[in-house]
């Protein structure tokens, strides 16, 4: 399948740094072996929709579960289809840990971004501590089996907590190892359709290592902190995907 490099900007960026880094981004994009997808902040979503020519998808980083209703300072998928977003980030671990979101939670929210067109791109990852239990394996299995619908289509991405913004990552066959256990799952629960579903490696992906992460089984792209925000390094990553 066509490798996709998602860029999650995070809590970074004024509007004016937003749409030069958008820009920047897309003035690269042609003949790249990979589709792009950024996920500016919220409030930057609406300028980068407008870009004139954009080739790049646009996410947002979270939904609310709900259509509408009393839900202060909070977002719906609905309202990030309506301004031009075409993916969610869901489930992130800042996500998780920040803001005590469960896997019902992100199910509900992933129920919430099909409902509303949007493609979920649900994100799971063990801690450290998990990992040095030995528990990698059963604890991205579960995070799947619970934060997924009978009715998910979308895209994974396995994001090991310690391994966000902390420059390392895991070995490349413990990221093979996951990445064959989470397609086992989804192949089990949803036949072909789990086949086909993107497979995203994240934490302390960069020009350096996204080679040899891009051309492990079942990595099908890469979800990017920190090195999407300078538009030259998320473009190498794009461009180490062939
Ligand atoms: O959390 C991440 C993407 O969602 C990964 O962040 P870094 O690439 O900064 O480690």
């Amino acid at each position: 399948m066509r490798p996709l490099i998602a860029g999650n900007w995070k809590m970074h960026g004024t509007l004016r740094e937003a749409v030069a880094l958008a820009e920047a981004v897309q003035a690269g994009a042609a003949g790249l072996p990979a589709d792009l997808l950024i996920c500016p902040p919220f409030v930057h979503i609406p300028a980068l929709a407008a870009m004139a020519g954009r080739t790049v998808a646009l996410g947002a980083q979270d939904c609310h579960a709900a259509a509408k209703g009393a839900h202060t300072g909070d977002t719906s998928a609905a309202m990030l289809r309506d301004i031009g977003a075409t993916h969610v980030i869901l489930g992130h671990s800042e996500r998780r840990a920040d803001h005590g979101e469960t896997d019902a939670v992100v199910q509900a929210k992933v129920k919430a971004a099909l409902a509303a067109g949007l493609v979920p791109v649900v994100c799971v990852g063990e801690t450290e501590a998990q990992r040095l239990a030995g528990e990698a394996e059963a604890v991205v299995r579960r995070q799947l089996a619970e934060s997924l619908p009978d009715d998910f289509a979308g895209i994974i991405a396995y994001e090991p907590v310690w391994a966000i913004g902390t420059g390392r990552t895991p070995t490349e066959a413990d990221i093979a190892a996951i990445h064959a256990t989470i397609r086992d799952s989804l192949v089990a629960r949803f036949g072909a359709a789990g086949q086909g579903t993107h497979i995203l490696y994240g934490g302390s992906m960069k020009p350096g290592n996204a080679k040899a992460i891009l051309a492990l089984a079942n990595v099908d792209g890469g979800l990017v902190g920190g090195a999407s925000l300078v538009a030259a390094d998320f473009l190498a990553i794009a461009a180490a995907a062939e």
